[in-house]
This record gives structure tokens, C-alpha cells and sequence, in this order.
């Protein structure tokens, strides 16, 4: 593991949400991407050595609709930059930490990235990330 490469944090507006990041915390959004096929409209804010991931649906049928629905805005998930995320699935199986997937999907900004179920790390929903 590198190091955390972002948390992700749903909410309704991230244009709403930058009155923090942005007014109040003078960070900058360092990219922002539209996934029609997850249903996210997602930006990146770089926060020290690290980056905040704004995740807002875009429909009901987005990622994230669920969460947002049951337990509102709020801190969704790590992301730790890894090296080879094939292998840390095959590692995470071993150990009972369940891969959300047995490949890798692609992820934003050109990765690739597996999920572990929260109920098996501690309660915190956790990604791993491989940049291409
Ligand atoms: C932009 C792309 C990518 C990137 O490149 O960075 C992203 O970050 S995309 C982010 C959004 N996509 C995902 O999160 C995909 C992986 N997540 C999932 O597959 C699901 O969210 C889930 C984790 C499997 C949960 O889905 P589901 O089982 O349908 O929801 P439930 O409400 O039934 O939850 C079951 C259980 O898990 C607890 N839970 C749910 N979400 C979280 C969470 N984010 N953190 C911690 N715990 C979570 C939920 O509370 C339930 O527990 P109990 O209530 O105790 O049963
Ligand atoms: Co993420």
C-alpha cells in the first residue's frame, strides 16, 4: 500500500459542497468526471498528499442513491493506492476480507479498483486502487 489516494465523501451538491472545500478551505478541484455508467458525477479535491472524492448521483439508479437515501450525506469510503489490485484480491480473499468483485472495475480518472464489503473491514467500506 502507497497511501490513502482519497476518501470518498457522497452528497447532494457538490457545487453546494465546495462552499467548504473551496470558500472556506481554498482547496481547488483538481478533476471532475461524469460515470454514466455508475451514475456518479464525481470530483477530485487534492488535500495535502492526499484528495477528498465528492460523489453526487445523478439518478436514482446511481451508486451511491442508497446510501444517500438510508444514511444521507456523508463519509463513504477509503481508497488506498495500491500496486497490483489483481493480486490484493486474491490476498484479501485468503484473509475473509470480501472483494466486492473478483476483477477489478475501472474507476475514475484511467484505474482500476476493487471494493471490500464493510462488514468484513471493521464497517468502512474500503477500495483499492491501482493507477494505469
Ligand atoms: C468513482 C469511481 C470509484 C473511484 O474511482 O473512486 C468510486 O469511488 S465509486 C463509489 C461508489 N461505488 C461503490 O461504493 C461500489 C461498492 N459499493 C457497493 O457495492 C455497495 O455500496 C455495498 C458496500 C455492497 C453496500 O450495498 P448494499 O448492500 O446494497 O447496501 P446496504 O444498505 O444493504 O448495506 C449493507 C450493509 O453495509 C453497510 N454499508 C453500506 N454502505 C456502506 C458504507 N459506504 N460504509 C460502511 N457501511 C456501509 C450498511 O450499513 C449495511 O449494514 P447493516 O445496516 O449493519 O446491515
Ligand atoms: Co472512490
Amino acid at each position: 500500500m502507497k497511501k490513502i489516494d482519497h476518501i470518498g465523501i457522497v452528497v447532494k451538491s457538490i457545487k453546494d459542497a465546495l462552499k467548504l472545500y473551496n470558500d472556506l478551505l481554498g482547496l481547488e478541484i483538481t478533476g471532475e468526471e461524469i460515470l454514466e455508467d455508475r451514475g456518479l458525477r464525481v470530483a477530485f479535491i487534492k488535500a495535502g498528499d492526499t484528495r477528498i472524492e465528492l460523489l453526487e448521483p445523478l439518478n436514482d439508479n446511481s451508486e451511491v442513491s442508497g446510501f444517500l437515501a438510508k444514511k444521507g450525506e456523508g463519509m463513504h469510503h477509503i481508497a488506498y493506492e495500491v500496486e497490483n489490485v489483481e493480486e490484493i484480491i486474491k490476498n484479501a480473499k485468503k484473509l475473509g476480507l470480501k472483494p466486492l468483485s473478483d476483477e477489478p472495475k475501472n474507476g475514475a480518472h484511467n484505474t482500476k479498483v476493487v471494493f471490500l464489503h464493510p462488514k468484513t473491514t471493521n464497517g468502512v467500506l474500503v477500495e483499492l486502487v491501482e493507477h494505469q
